[in-house]
């Protein structure tokens, strides 16, 4: 299994750690535009081989796509992250062109890989990857729900004052400030409802802390996350390297889906060896539809920048 990871900044190396100790891949290739950058940290990873005890092979090259050849799957972080005050949407301008770029290289070498999208802002960067590549869409899969789901976890958690194993929940929506919608409903804690647990004004508040998680985090660090990212990222690429059919919130190409058509939005959805095996069509009430449709038209006009 050869995974590449575009971007060895600061999610791409996380990434790419995370894979590495996690010991299923046989191979990761970090790719950086940055003179020696992807060799460095590509090195600097492979000495923690013993420490951590893992086998996985990590180089890194400078630009150079043919030793990206016949990846499995291909990670793009590449781009630019956002600082405190900004939207994930205002990095459009110059992440569309490096997405754009980049996937249309990596798909040159590995025509048959299934490509995870990661730049921001994510889910216009997805449906950008489809439209530069053509691939089918259940070979291009952004990430973004599975890491709001893991925020929107920790703050159950917290808010139960209960240990994170115990609390389960699903974020779906677009990955933005404003677009996210955490599935209060039908969060639980040990299959009971979380709303037998707390209040709804507490629920409420979880809620909006999850949706501001990636702002919350820019703002404390000066620059957006990445253990989490990577974490997440690494979760992925691990449910398609093994066939897990795992169940994830990801943002695919909705072709009627939900109601909605020629758009990457987060749904859940079922990965394994062939990438999206399966939309899954879970049913919303008219407020979470609401919801739903609000998110798509923000995703929508971003689209419309491209
Ligand atoms: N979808 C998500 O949930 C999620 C989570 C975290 C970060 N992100 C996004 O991921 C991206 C990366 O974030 P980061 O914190 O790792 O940033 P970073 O600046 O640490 O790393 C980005 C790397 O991309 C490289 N790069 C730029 N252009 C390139 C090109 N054309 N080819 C190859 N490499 C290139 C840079 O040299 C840099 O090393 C940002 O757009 C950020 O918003 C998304
Ligand atoms: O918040 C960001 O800009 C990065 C990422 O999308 C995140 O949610 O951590």
């Amino acid at each position: 299994m050869k995974v590449t990871v575009v971007g060895a900044g600061a999610v791409g190396a996380s990434c790419a750690e995370y894979i590495a100790i996690k010991d299923f891949a046989s191979e990761v290739v970090l790719l950086d535009i940055k003179e020696g950058f992807a060799e460095g940290k590509a090195m600097d990873l492979m000495q923690t081989a013993s420490l951590n005890g893992f086998d996985t092979k990590i180089t890194g090259v400078t630009n150079d796509y043919s030793k990206t050849a016949n990846s499995d799957i291909c990670v793009i972080t590449s781009g630019i992250p956002r600082k405190p005050g900004m939207t994930r949407e205002e990095l459009i301008g110059i992440n569309a062109g490096i997405v754009k770029s980049v996937s249309s290289s990596l798909i040159e070498h590995s025509p048959n890989t299934i490509l995870i999208v990661v730049s921001n802002p994510m889910d216009t960067m997805a449906y950008l990857a489809h439209k530069a590549t053509g691939l089918p869409k259940h070979r291009i899969i952004g990430m973004g729900g599975a890491l709001d789901s893991a925020r929107f976890k920790y703050r159950l958690a917290e808010a139960l004052n209960a240990p994170i194993s115990d609390v389960d929940g699903m974020v779906i929506g677009g990955h933005s400030d404003t677009g996210m919608i955490p599935l209060t409903r039908l969060a639980t804690r040990n299959s009971v409802p979380v709303s037998k647990f707390i209040s709804s004004e507490r629920l409420e508040q979880v809620k909006e802390d999850t949706k501001v998680g990636g702002a919350t985090l820019t703002k404390l660090l000066g620059t957006s996350a990445w253990y989490a990212p990577g974490a997440a990222v690494s979760g992925l690429v691990q449910a398609i390297a093994c066939d897990q059919k795992k169940m994830y919130p990801c943002s695919v190409l909705l072709e009627g889906e939900y109601g909605m058509n020629d758009i990457c939005i987060g749904v859940p959805v079922i990965l394994g060896r062939n990438g999206i095996e399966r939309i899954v069509e879970i049913e919303l009430t008219d407020a979470e539809k609401a919801n739903m449709q609000e998110s798509a038209d923000a995703v929508r006009k971003v689209n419309d920048l491209l």
